[in-house]
């Protein structure tokens, strides 16, 4: 299947000189037009080519589970959101076969965790979920809330509900935290058809959120990523995940890097934006998050599948025993 090379082609060819190269930011898809950030913006060493203004038209849809009221329900109720099946994925220049076979299933309202070995395929797997066009999908399906995800560009990913956090968040300068996430939040404000908030408005939507991950309003004012720690980028990246919302956040080691104090931070932050509606899939390989952040299941990946799946008792074991005690080779 030549997706990614289909959606490269796509975007240089309608979008030519107006587009700009990014990296894998869970922004990128929310990203504004206007006068700051219509400018062509070239990060060069980055893959992923995107068009502000037409970034702005796709970000407005779905993003909407997280600030959405919660309602009550019960397991019965429960609507499948993700349903992966024999997923292949090479990686989409060497051909190399990297994803050998994914089965998952995500319900809404669920915590699922992916753990597994360095370079078993977690962060792969998570790539192809948002169409990373360094990979390419060979076989299997990947179906999110009953629509085929493979036939989505990876911006249509975004307005369908998916978000990711990446291991390593990218910095945007000259672009300013508020400006970026209040364009982006405007934006979808607009295709919703309500009224934009202002600087002022923002402000006051977003200072609570700030409580949620204990950042200092000063983080606001600094350029997106630019000088923050690792921490704070993690942190950066559930502030955006809190202000825009998400059905299905996929969290690629947010705990890496963190400090115990803003592990809690991150966990606490994400458990406040969990909802019966919306879910999350995390990539961690410490017991430590998931002491936090509960999941409902733990699979493990190795060598491009994954090989068991259960409860956190699983995480325990591989706490206390490593991967020998449940490897399959
Ligand atoms: N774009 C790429 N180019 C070359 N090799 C790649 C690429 N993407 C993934 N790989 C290789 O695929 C394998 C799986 O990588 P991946 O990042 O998915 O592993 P992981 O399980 O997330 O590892 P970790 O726990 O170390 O983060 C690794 O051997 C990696 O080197």
């Amino acid at each position: 299947m030549a997706y990614c090379s289909a959606f490269t082609t796509a975007m240089s060819m309608a979008y030519g000189s107006s587009s700009f190269t990014t990296s894998t930011t869970s922004l990128v898809p929310y990203l504004p037009s206007n006068s700051t950030l219509s400018m062509m913006t070239t990060f060069s060493h980055l893959p992923f080519r995107f068009n502000l203004r037409r970034s702005v038209r796709i970000a407005t849809a779905s993003l909407s589970a997280v600030n959405s009221p919660s309602t009550s329900f019960s397991d019965s109720q429960k609507s499948l959101l993700l349903e992966v099946k024999d997923l292949t994925a090479v990686i989409a220049e060497t051909k190399q076969e990297i994803l050998k076979g994914v089965n998952l299933v995500v319900y809404e309202g669920e915590v699922h965790a992916i753990m597994g070995k360095n370079g078993s395929g977690k962060s792969t797997f998570a790539k192809v979920l948002v169409g990373h066009p360094d990979y390419e999908v060979t076989g299997g399906s990947i179906v999110f809330k009953g629509s085929d995800l493979l036939e989505m560009e990876p911006e249509e990913r975004s307005l369908a509900g998916l978000f990711m956090s990446f291991q390593s968040p990218v910095e945007i300068p000259g672009v300013s935290n508020i400006d970026f996430l209040n364009m982006a939040y405007n934006a979808r404000r607009r295709k919703l058809g309500l009224a934009e908030l202002g600087p002022i408005e923002f402000y006051a939507y977003i200072f609570p959120k700030l409580d949620l991950v204990n950042m200092k309003t000063d983080f606001l004012n600094r350029n997106v990523n630019e000088g923050f720690s690792g921490g704070e980028r993690k942190r950066n990246e559930i502030l955006q995940l809190a202000v825009l919302g998400a059905e299905m956040a996929i969290l690629d080691e947010i705990d890496s890097g963190l400090d115990v104090d803003a592990l809690r931070d991150v966990a606490k932050a994400v458990n406040g934006l969990l909802t019966p509606n919306n879910s999350v899939l995390m990539i961690t390989h410490y017991l430590r998050l998931l002491e936090f952040i509960k999941p409902s299941r733990i699979h493990v990946m190795e060598d491009g599948k994954i090989v068991k799946t259960g409860d956190i008792s699983i995480a325990k074991l591989l706490e206390e025993e490593g991967y020998k005690a449940i490897s399959t080779s």
